[in-house]
């Protein structure tokens, strides 16, 4: 695999050969890092989310869309939101958290905390879908990473909702929630994201049959070679000291 393959005749010549990961091997792969490599979560959310506030700013900048609103889900996906939140706001955007549902951990009380202490704005409800387009010029979907198993619950369907419905930009964090993990969205309301941002390596819901229409960009960089062979995984490289590397 080689970057020139994206400054050849297609793009498409470049996702031809990238590798996705099954649900079973992203959860795998995940453990592998933590029990293995001895990484903690802090460490890789940190990465996780600042590549996540990286490639929104790239095809969402500052200059034209400065209101962000962050939609967090209960896991580790949610709390890579709240860490794209502190670092969007360092990028200079005016940035709204919902997070409807809390997992009572140190780890992601801190992270609202210093949400809370960069000025984000934490919301406890949510405007009508119909009116996020008068406060928000984009919103980011940080509620359902790898472990989602389909349908959505009962208890977090109206975030979801919100995000699909509110006629905003959809940034979602490593899988379009709701979208099953291997194959994809289920209906034609489903979340049509504008841009995902795959985490360490995309997931086969991430193939570009599934996301036509949506930028698509690998971030959190931190795999060390050993899982790239371990896991048979082909990925562009990253060009000098960057976060992200647009995939499509
Ligand atoms: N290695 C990497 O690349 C790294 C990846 N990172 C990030 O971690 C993400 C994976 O995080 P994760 O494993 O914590 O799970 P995630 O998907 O956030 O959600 C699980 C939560 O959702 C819930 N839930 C599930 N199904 C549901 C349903 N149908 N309806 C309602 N709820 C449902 C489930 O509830 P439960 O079923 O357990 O009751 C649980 O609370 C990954 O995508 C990436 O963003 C980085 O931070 C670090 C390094
Ligand atoms: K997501």
């Amino acid at each position: 695999y080689s970057k020139m393959a994206c400054t050849g005749e297609t793009c498409s010549d470049l996702t031809r050969n990238i590798s996705y990961l099954s649900q079973e091997d992203a959860a795998a792969l995940d453990q592998d890092l933590f029990n293995e490599y001895k990484f903690s979560v802090d460490q890789l959310m940190e990465l996780a989310g600042l590549s996540v506030a990286t490639a929104v700013a790239k095809v969402y900048p500052v200059t034209s869309c400065n209101t962000a609103l962050i939609v967090c889900g209960p896991g580790n996906n949610g709390g890579d939101g709240l860490v794209a939140a502190r670092h969007l706001t360092l990028f200079g955007y005016s940035v709204a958290v919902y997070y409807p549902k809390r997992t009572p951990k140190p780890l992601y009380d801190n992270l609202l905390r210093q949400c809370e202490k960069f000025g984000v704005n934490i919301m406890d409800n949510l405007p009508p879908s119909n009116e996020l387009k008068n406060h928000y010029k984009l919103v980011v979907d940080a509620l359902f990473g790898f472990s989602f198993k389909p349908p959505v619950r009962d208890a977090l369907k109206p975030a979801l909702d919100a995000l699909i419905y509110s006629g905003l930009p959809v940034c979602s964090v490593d899988i379009p929630s709701g979208w099953d993990v291997e194959t994809g969205p289920d209906s034609d309301s489903a979340l049509k994201p504008t841009l995902i941002i795959s985490l360490s390596a995309p997931k086969k819901c991430a193939k570009p049959e599934f996301i036509k229409n949506a930028r698509h960009f690998l971030g959190g960089r931190f795999l060390p070679p050993a899982i790239l062979q371990k896991y048979n995984l082909t990925l562009p490289p990253y060009s000098n000291q960057d976060q992200v590397v647009e995939l499509s």
